[in-house]
């Protein structure tokens, strides 16, 4: 092992203790995973439960995962189609988690205004007025992904804010692919457990 690598390892073993310590440990969380078709939710899934990436159809219809473990704690998550078609589903499902994790992609800028649209109406009719939901910009390793601000901008983020209440939302930049980001998603959820 190299001293870098030592470093991290202990910081590693470090933060896991500290983890341990505040109490997260065992506890349990449901997940409800909501965003347009193609944004990257069963990817994430299928990342979170075994560490690889691989592709799939186009997920038709509601399906429970196997439960897996992220930061200690144990999860089980809804995956939900995101065509148009069966985004009506979306609602039935809110009651059952106890966060949302709604994907981007965060480089298909044609696409953002649609995604504004379906947050708008989860969080402007209050379907999730009881949830945390956290907006994970997924697909950040690619060059046209758009910034920040941008995102912010095309889903009036601001305006989400202050619908559902500043705690209760936030904002995460990821890349299923590189595996990056949604370990502090994970972590920010976990304040609601
Ligand atoms: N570049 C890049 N591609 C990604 C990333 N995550 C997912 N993808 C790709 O995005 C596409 C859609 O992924 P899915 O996980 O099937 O999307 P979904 O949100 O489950 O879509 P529906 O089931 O139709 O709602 C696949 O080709 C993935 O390989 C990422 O972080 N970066
Ligand atoms: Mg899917």
């Amino acid at each position: 092992m190299s001293f870098l690598e030592g470093i991290i390892s202990s910081w590693s073993s470090l933060l896991q203790s500290l983890w341990k310590a505040l109490g997260f440990e065992g506890k349990e969380g449901s997940l409800l995973m909501l965003g347009l078709d193609n944004a990257g939710k069963t990817t994430l899934l299928h990342r979170l439960r075994t560490g690889d990436v691989r592709s799939f159809p186009p997920t038709d219809r509601p399906h429970m995962t196997e439960k897996f473990e992220c930061n200690g704690i144990t999860f089980q998550a809804w995956d939900m189609g995101g065509h148009e078609a069966v985004r009506h589903l979306w609602e039935d499902y809110v009651c059952e988690c106890s966060a949302v994790l709604f994907l981007v992609d965060s480089a298909d800028k044609g696409r953002l205004e649609e995604a504004a649209f379906e947050l708008d109406a989860l969080i402007g009719e209050k379907i999730v007025a009881d949830v945390p939901v956290a907006i994970m910009c997924n697909k950040c390793d690619l060059d046209e992904a758009l910034s920040s601000k941008e995102i912010e901008e095309g889903l009036h983020y601001q305006e989400l804010q202050k619908m559902q209440g500043e705690e209760n939302i936030a904002m995460f930049r990821i890349s299923v692919l590189k595996g990056e980001g949604y370990q502090s998603a994970f972590r920010w959820v976990a304040k609601f457990l």
